[in-house]
Parts: C-alpha cells; sequence; structure tokens
C-alpha cells in the first residue's frame, strides 16, 4: 500500500478492479420499482391488445373515402368499455372510449359532432369523418416482440406502466448489492430526544446513510454505533457479514487522530488495505479496503460532508459497477462565479444549479465549504468537481456537475 495520495480516478479504478456485478434475480414487477433490468423485456403481447375507440361517439365504415357531413345513419347496437368484440357489425354503433371495435366498422365520430334523431333511433354527423380517424388499432402502442426496455434500464413508475399494460409479470433485475454503514465514535448519540453531555454531538451520518441506500439501489443490511474502541468495532463488523452485507462503510476514525482505529482493526481483520488517502477535499483520509472473504470496507471521514462526498464519489460509483451501469457522464455548466483554490487537491462543491429567464443554467459554489457544514449541503442540489490541477476559474468556466446521487440528474432552481 502507497501512503502516496491518490487521484480519484486512481481510486475508482482500484476500486472497480475489486467489484463484481451482483447475481441477477427474478422479481415481481410490481416490486421492480428502482431495479436495474438484467435482461431486455420482449414484448408477448400487443398494445392496445385489440382494435378500440380512442372517443365516446359512433363507429361507422365507409370504404377508403371520408362520410360526408350531413349524412344519418340507422343506430344498431351499443358497445361499451369491457364489451366482447361485436361479430359483423353494419350501420351506426354507440361507442364508448376504450370499446372493442365491432367487427368492419373502421372510424369513430365523437358525440359531440353528431345529433341524435329519434323514431327510428339515427345519428346525423355534423362533420365528415375519414377511415382510421379515432380508432387506436392493435399493437400500435407495442406490437408482439418489440423490445420495449433495454438491459440496463433503472425501472421507474413509467416502466412499470409499460409491463403491466404487457402483463409482464416478473423481471430479471440485478439484486440489491446490501450495504452496512457502521458509525464510529463515542462522541456520538443515536437518540434525537437523548439530551446531550458536555462532549457529544448527535449521530448525523448514520440517519443519512440509512436515508440515502434506497436512493442508490442499495439495501442496508446493517446500521449500527460503535464507539472508539477496536474490539467492539470487530463484533459490529461481524454483525454486517452476517447479515450478507456486499459493502462495510465506516464513518470516522480513520485519519490521524490518537482513536483513528480503523486501520488497526482492518489489520487485525487480515484486511487488504487497498488505499488510504486520496487526494480530494472533502475525505482526504478515505480509506478502502478488501476483507478476506471479498467483502469490500469503504471507511468514509467522519465529518458529516466527508461522509456524504465519499459516498457520492467512490461508493455510489462502486454500487452502480455492482448493478451494472455504465460510468456516470457529469453534465458540463459554466461557473456563476469565479472560484479560486490551491492547485493540490480536487475539490467536490455543495453547489446550487440555477436556471435564468433566458434558460441557461449557472453553478455557483455555496458558502462554507468546510466538511463540517451540513446546512449548504442541505441547500446543495447538486454537486460541482473541481479538478486538482485547477487554480482560479473566472466565471464562465465550464465545470463538472452531477446529481445529489448517481440515480438522480442535478436538479436546479430559478435565479
Ligand atoms: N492531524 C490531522 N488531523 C486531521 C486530518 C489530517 O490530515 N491530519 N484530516 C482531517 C480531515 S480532512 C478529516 S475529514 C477528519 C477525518 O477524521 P476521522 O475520519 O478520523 O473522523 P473523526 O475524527 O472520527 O471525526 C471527524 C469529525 O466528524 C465528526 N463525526 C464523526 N462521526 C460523526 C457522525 N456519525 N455524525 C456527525 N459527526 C460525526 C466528529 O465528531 C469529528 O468532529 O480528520 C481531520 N483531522
Ligand atoms: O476531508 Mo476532511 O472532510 O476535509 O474535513
Amino acid at each position: 500500500m502507497s501512503h502516496e495520495l491518490l487521484e480519484p480516478a486512481d481510486a475508482l479504478r482500484i476500486i472497480l478492479q475489486h467489484c463484481a456485478p451482483t447475481p441477477a434475480q427474478d422479481r415481481d414487477s410490481e416490486l421492480a420499482l428502482g431495479c436495474v433490468l438484467r435482461q431486455a423485456v420482449v414484448s408477448a403481447a400487443a398494445v392496445p391488445p385489440f382494435d378500440n375507440s380512442a372517443m365516446d361517439g359512433y363507429a361507422l365504415s365507409g370504404g377508403p373515402a371520408p362520410l360526408a357531413a350531413g349524412s344519418e345513419w340507422l343506430v344498431e347496437g351499443e358497445q361499451a368499455a369491457g364489451d366482447a368484440m361485436q361479430g359483423r357489425a353494419q350501420g351506426a354503433w354507440e361507442i364508448m372510449t376504450g370499446a372493442a371495435m365491432p367487427e368492419g366498422l373502421d372510424r369513430v365520430i365523437p358525440v359531440e359532432q353528431t345529433e341524435r334523431l329519434e323514431a327510428p333511433h339515427r345519428v346525423r354527423l355534423l362533420a365528415e369523418v375519414a377511415p382510421g380517424q379515432n380508432v387506436r388499432l392493435a399493437g400500435s402502442d407495442v406490437a408482439v416482440g418489440e423490445t420495449v426496455l433495454a438491459a440496463g434500464t433503472v425501472l421507474a413508475p413509467q416502466h412499470l406502466m409499460l409491463l403491466a399494460s404487457l402483463g409482464v409479470a416478473r423481471v430479471s433485475v440485478a439484486a440489491s448489492p446490501r450495504v452496512a454503514a457502521l458509525c464510529t465514535g463515542r462522541e456520538l448519540v443515536d437518540d434525537p430526544a437523548t439530551p446531550l453531555a458536555p462532549g457529544q454531538i448527535r449521530n448525523s451520518n448514520g440517519p443519512f446513510l440509512a436515508a440515502r441506500m434506497p436512493h442508490t439501489g442499495a439495501e442496508l443490511a446493517h446500521a449500527e454505533t460503535v464507539g472508539d474502541d477496536v474490539d467492539a468495532f470487530l463484533d459490529a463488523v461481524d454483525r454486517a457479514r452476517a447479515a450478507g452485507s456486499h459493502i462495510i462503510i465506516s464513518t470516522g476514525a480513520v485519519s490521524m487522530g490518537r482513536y483513528d482505529f480503523v486501520p488497526v482493526a482492518l489489520e487485525r481483520l487480515g484486511a487488504q488495505v487497498l488505499f488510504h488517502k486520496v487526494a480530494i477535499r472533502p475525505g482526504k483520509p478515505l480509506l478502502f479496503a478488501r476483507l478476506p472473504d471479498g467483502t469490500l470496507f469503504f471507511g468514509l471521514p467522519g465529518n458529516p460532508v466527508a461522509v456524504a462526498a465519499g459516498l457520492r464519489f467512490f461508493v455510489e460509483p462502486t454500487l452502480r459497477a455492482m448493478l451494472g451501469l455504465p460510468a456516470e457522464r457529469p453534465w458540463q455548466v459554466p461557473l456563476a462565479a469565479a472560484f479560486a483554490k490551491k492547485p493540490r487537491l480536487h475539490f467536490y462543491l455543495k453547489a446550487q444549479l440555477t436556471v435564468d429567464e433566458r434558460g441557461q443554467l449557472a453553478a455557483t459554489a455555496l458558502r462554507g465549504q468546510e466538511s463540517y457544514r451540513i446546512r449548504p449541503l442541505a441547500e446543495a442540489n447538486a454537486w460541482v468537481h473541481i479538478p486538482l490541477e485547477a487554480g482560479e476559474l473566472p466565471a464562465g468556466t465550464l465545470v463538472d456537475v452531477y446529481g445529489l446521487g448517481h440515480l438522480e440528474s442535478p436538479s436546479w432552481s430559478r435565479a
């Protein structure tokens, strides 16, 4: 293991060499929201399943030419949504939206373009109606045999709508990576109702990691808070592994302090530490290791924004790879104002994307970039990455912008 500061791209390369896609798993479609398709979905059914009316009105037929306004037709029957297909029909049929077209009829005139006449029951057309007008043909949305969803699709509600319309009950998806979150620090208090004793702080990393997991495509397999004690930490790691974790995230205790015991604990576990410290701010003391059983271990530095950035830029890309998704491509957005830093580290900035009245996006680094400051993170709608070599960046410089999560595109507010 080297103690040189690693480039984040090199750190990611090392991480990705040590992770593999999760196995495919069949799931009920209705429970597959947010899952990543492993197999394309090919339709075995037509949507719509039969020719049907797009309007409440009258179904008619009449060869290739439009039927003329003013013509009158005998009303021969009625067809509502849910009625079985009618055999050979003629004349006019009163028809409801979604009802199957009676056989032989090929167009529908909306009821408001007609006049109802009685004795006998007839309809007069107030507009002409062409062949095929207001008819939704079987298979016109999806034909049998079409690939409707590609492998790699992250299933959103509209995809579940499509699957439901096709009657696809089960889909093959990537099994969700299981992640454990272990927060370290004897200063931490979990229960928000417990008053703080002197020197104590509230655990904000634990609730953050737990809350982010479902947004990342992962499942929280285990979570606990442990003091600055190697044995207690090793017991927590055992419980995390027993819970089937593919990834264990710890927060805190990876820096230079006397109680920063994570490296010692990893040594006792026989873990292979693949790197410790990356050329980034926040979160420089980031540690990545592989336990002897293959479990991946991320030691995130304890400051809350170091946890957020470590999760976003190192753990989430790992989850992407495990889910079988390609690497992310950031947006390129101009800086709203000049930004200056020393050309020593990569910066991940809490940022606001705004759109002006001309539709132009701009990215602003929020005030308060220190890694203990949670409030600007709560105001951020995006992350900005400023590369190591960058020093003084004038307003208008294009920078890489990322959403708050790897499955979320950046959002923006009005300038
Ligand atoms: N001499 C040096 N000191 C520090 C360095 C360094 O290079 N040399 N690096 C600094 C940086 S950068 C960071 S980041 C932190 C990382 O330290 P640790 O990972 O060892 O984290 P802790 O010391 O345990 O905690 C840091 C900070 O965060 C608070 N914390 C921890 N856990 C939580 C939690 N679950 N919820 C809320 N807040 C938490 C903790 O109380 C500390 O204030 O080290 C710097 N020091
Ligand atoms: O990396 Mo630390 O998170 O800058 O404070």
